[in-house]
C-alpha cells in the first residue's frame, strides 16, 4: 500500500551532497585558520509553484522554492550576488541570526540598513558568519516572507573544531506558512480602511512542501480531506528523512513563518534540545516542542523504535486558534520502505491556548556552562509597550504608542550622514504612562505613526522590557515573538502582568540563554539585556510579517560614527541619493 511510487527522501549523505549542487562557489581562496569566502550569485524571481498541491506564485531563488541552502563554516565569509529578476518591484535578503560585525549595510532591512534592489539590478551582500548554528535568510521588504522569500543558512563549527555532542547524521527543516493569496494582496488588506486581516494560514510547509486538498494522514485524524494521491515527485510530496536504526540525528529546524507559532514532534520519539538561535543551550528532553517565527533550534533524535515502521513528523498551529491543517512527513527507518504510511496516528500537538505548556517549554532554554554571561547591571533600561491602536482608521501596533513607518531613506545612511529632514530626530519614549492598564482594551488609543530612533550610547548595556497588553478586543492578548538585528541578547525573566519595580530582582543572571528572537506571552513581559557594541543602525521587532507592517517594531542606533564606509550602492535611494548627486556636480 504505497501512498508514494518515489518519495522524495532526503538522508542526511543526500543532504550534504546536494549541497554542492546547490552551492556555486566559484572560489575558494583559504583565509586564516582554513577560513573560506563562499561565493555565491543568485537570481530572486516570481515562478508558478505548488508548495502545497495547488499552484499559485512563489518567490523563488535560482529556481528553486524554498532558496538553495547556505553552507558555511564558522569564520567563512559570503559573498553573494543577488540580482532581482522581478518584474516590478525591490528586494533585499535579511540573514537571519548573523550579527553583520564591520558590515550593518549587508544586514539585508529595507529603510533601515540599505534601499531596496531594483528590478533588473544586483547588490552584493558580503558578510562573516563569524559562529556556528543554525540559521536561515529571509525577504525584509513588505510581506515578501509570506510571498517565500526565504532559506537555511547553517555554518558550522571551524575545521578540526567539535560540537560539544554527538550525532551520526543531520537533517534540516524549514518551517513555514502559505497563504493562497498573494503577499501583495494581503499588503492592500493590512492598510486598508478598516483593516482586512489576513487570516490563518492556508498550509504549514516543512521545507516548502506541505498539503492542502489532501492529507497524508487521512483515516487518522478527523479531518475530512481525502487521502494524498502523490507519486513523489510532486512539488508539494514530502520530504521523507530516511534514518538507520540506533543511531543519533540532528535535526536543525528553524521557522520563518509569517504568522504562526508551530508545535514540532515526532511520533514515539524524544528531543533533546541542544542549540537555540546559534547558542549551545542545556540539553532538556521533550515529546514536542514550541517554535515560533524567527527560532532556530537544533535537536538530537536517537532512532531507537520498532524499525520495521515509519514515524510521523507533525507541526502544528499553536497560540492561534488553528485553522490550519497539520504540516506532516515521514521519518522512515531505511529497513522498512519509505513508501509504507506510520501505521500509528499522528501525534496530537497540546492545546492551542495551553499557555503553560509553552511557558514550561520556553523557562527551561537555559545556557550551556562557560557560555558568556550577561553584565551584571544596565546602564540603561528601556521599556516596551505592545499595543494594538486605531489610527486614522487603521488597526495598527504601537510600541509606547508609536507606530513604526519606515523611511525612504535607509536610516543608516541618514544616521550616518546625518540627513536633516531624512529621519525624525526626537526621542522615543523610554516607557509608558503608570496609569496604562494592560490588561484591558485600552482607553487611550491615541498613537502616532513614525519612525523614531532609540540612539544607544556605544558599549553600553541596555536592558528592554518588553512589555505584553490587551489588543483592542476585550480578553485578548497575543504571543509576539521578538527578533533583535545585529546582536544577541540575554533572555533574563519573564513574567505575568505589568512589569514593576523590584522584579528585576528576579532575573536570571547566572544561565539566561542567548538568543536573537524572544517570545512575549499574553498579557506578561519579557526582560532581554544585550550590550550596544555592534555599529550600525538595526531593527528590533515583531516576527509576526503581518504585525511589523502594521508597525510593531523600533529601530536602535549605536556607534554610528565608528560605522566603516558604506558601500554606495546601498544608499542609491531617498536623500542619500540626492546627498550623492550633489557632491558629484
Ligand atoms: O494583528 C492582528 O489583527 C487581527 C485581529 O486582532 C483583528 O482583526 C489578529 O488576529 C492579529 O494578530
Amino acid at each position: 500500500m504505497g501512498f508514494l511510487k518515489n518519495p522524495s527522501l532526503i538522508s542526511s549523505r543526500i543532504l550534504k551532497l546536494s549541497f554542492f549542487l546547490i552551492v556555486f562557489i566559484v572560489n575558494n581562496s583559504f583565509g586564516a585558520f582554513g577560513a573560506k569566502t563562499r561565493h555565491f550569485k543568485w537570481e530572486v524571481e516570481y515562478m508558478h509553484w505548488a508548495p502545497d498541491c495547488k499552484e499559485g506564485v512563489v518567490m523563488g531563488i535560482n529556481g528553486q522554492f524554498p532558496g538553495p541552502t547556505i553552507q558555511a563554516r564558522a569564520g567563512d565569509t559570503i559573498h553573494l550576488e543577488l540580482t532581482n529578476h522581478l518584474h516590478t518591484e525591490g528586494v533585499v535578503i535579511h540573514w537571519h541570526g548573523i550579527r553583520q560585525i564591520d558590515t550593518p549595510w549587508a544586514d539585508g532591512t529595507a529603510s533601515i540598513s540599505q534601499c531596496p534592489i531594483n528590478p533588473g539590478e544586483s547588490f552584493v551582500y558580503r558578510f562573516k558568519v563569524d559562529k556556528a548554528g543554525t540559521y536561515f535568510y529571509h525577504g525584509h521588504y513588505g510581506m515578501q516572507r509570506s510571498a517565500g522569500l526565504y532559506g537555511s543558512l547553517i555554518v558550522d563549527v571551524e575545521e578540526g573544531k567539535k560540537e560539544p555532542f554527538h550525532y551520526d547524521g543531520e537533517f534540516n527543516l524549514l518551517l513555514s506558512d502559505l497563504w493562497h493569496k498573494s503577499a501583495h494582496e494581503q499588503e492592500v488588506d493590512l492598510s486598508s480602511k478598516p483593516m482586512r486581516w489576513i487570516g490563518e494560514p492556508q498550509s504549514l510547509l516543512i521545507n516548502g512542501r506541505g498539503q492542502n486538498n489532501c492529507s497524508l494522514a487521512a483515516g487518522f485524524n478527523n479531518s475530512t480531506l481525502s487521502k494524498c494521491k502523490l507519486r513523489g515527485n510532486e512539488q508539494c510530496a514530502p520530504q521523507i528523512l530516511q534514518v538507520l536504526p540506533n543511531k543519533t540525528y540532528r535535526l536543525r529546524v528553524a521557522s520563518t513563518t509569517a504568522l504562526a507559532s508551530l508545535s514540532l514532534a515526532i511520533g514515539n520519539h524524544k528531543m533533546i534540545i541542544v542549540e537555540a538561535d546559534g547558542n549551545y543551550i542545556q540539553p532538556f528532553e521533550v515529546d514536542n516542542m514550541d517554535i515560533y517565527s524567527g527560532d532556530s533550534y537544533s535537536v538530537l533524535f536517537t532512532t531507537n523504535q520498532d524499525p520495521s515502521i515509519n514515524y510521523w513528523i507533525s507541526v502544528s498551529v499553536r497560540g492561534r486558534e488553528p485553522k490550519t491543517p497539520q504540516g506532516l512527513t515521514i521519518l522512515n527507518y531505511k529497513t522498512t520502505s519509505a513508501s509504507k504510511l506510520p501505521t500509528l496516528p499522528p501525534p496530537i500537538s497540546p492545546p492551542w491556548n495551553d499557555y503553560n505548556h509553552s511557558k514550561s517549554f520556553t523557562f527551561k532554554i537555559l545556557s550551556q556552562m562557560g557560555s558568556p554571561k550577561p553584565p551584571v547591571r544596565p546602564h540603561r533600561r528601556i521599556v516596551l509597550l505592545n499595543t494594538q491602536n486605531f489610527i486614522d482608521g487603521q488597526t495598527k501596533w504601537s510600541i509606547n504608542n508609536v507606530s513604526l513607518v519606515l523611511p525612504a531613506t535607509p536610516l543608516l545612511g541618514s544616521m550616518k550622514y546625518n540627513l536633516k529632514g531624512a529621519f525624525d530626530p526626537k526621542k522615543p519614549p523610554e516607557s509608558f504612562s503608570a496609569n496604562y492598564d494592560v490588561m484591558n482594551p485600552s482607553s487611550n488609543p491615541n498613537s502616532t505613526t513614525g519612525s523614531l530612533v532609540y540612539t544607544l550610547r556605544f558599549n553600553t548595556t541596555i536592558d528592554v522590557i518588553l512589555q505584553n497588553a490587551n489588543a483592542l478586543a476585550a480578553n485578548v492578548s497575543e504571543i509576539h515573538p521578538w527578533h533583535l538585528h545585529g546582536h544577541d541578547f540575554w533572555v533574563l525573566g519573564y513574567g505575568e502582568g505589568r512589569f514593576k519595580e523590584g522584579d528585576e530582582k528576579k532575573f536570571n543572571l547566572k544561565n539566561p540563554p542567548l538568543r536573537n528572537t524572544a517570545v512575549i506571552f499574553p498579557f506578561g513581559w519579557t526582560a532581554l539585556r544585550f550590550v550596544a557594541d555592534n555599529p550600525g543602525v538595526w531593527a528590533f521587532h515583531c516576527h509576526i510579517e503581518p504585525h511589523l507592517h502594521m508597525g510593531m517594531g523600533v529601530v536602535f542606533a549605536e556607534g554610528v560614527r565608528r560605522i566603516g564606509k558604506i558601500p554606495d550602492e546601498a544608499l542609491t535611494c531617498g536623500l542619500t541619493a540626492k546627498m550623492f548627486m550633489s557632491t558629484k556636480n
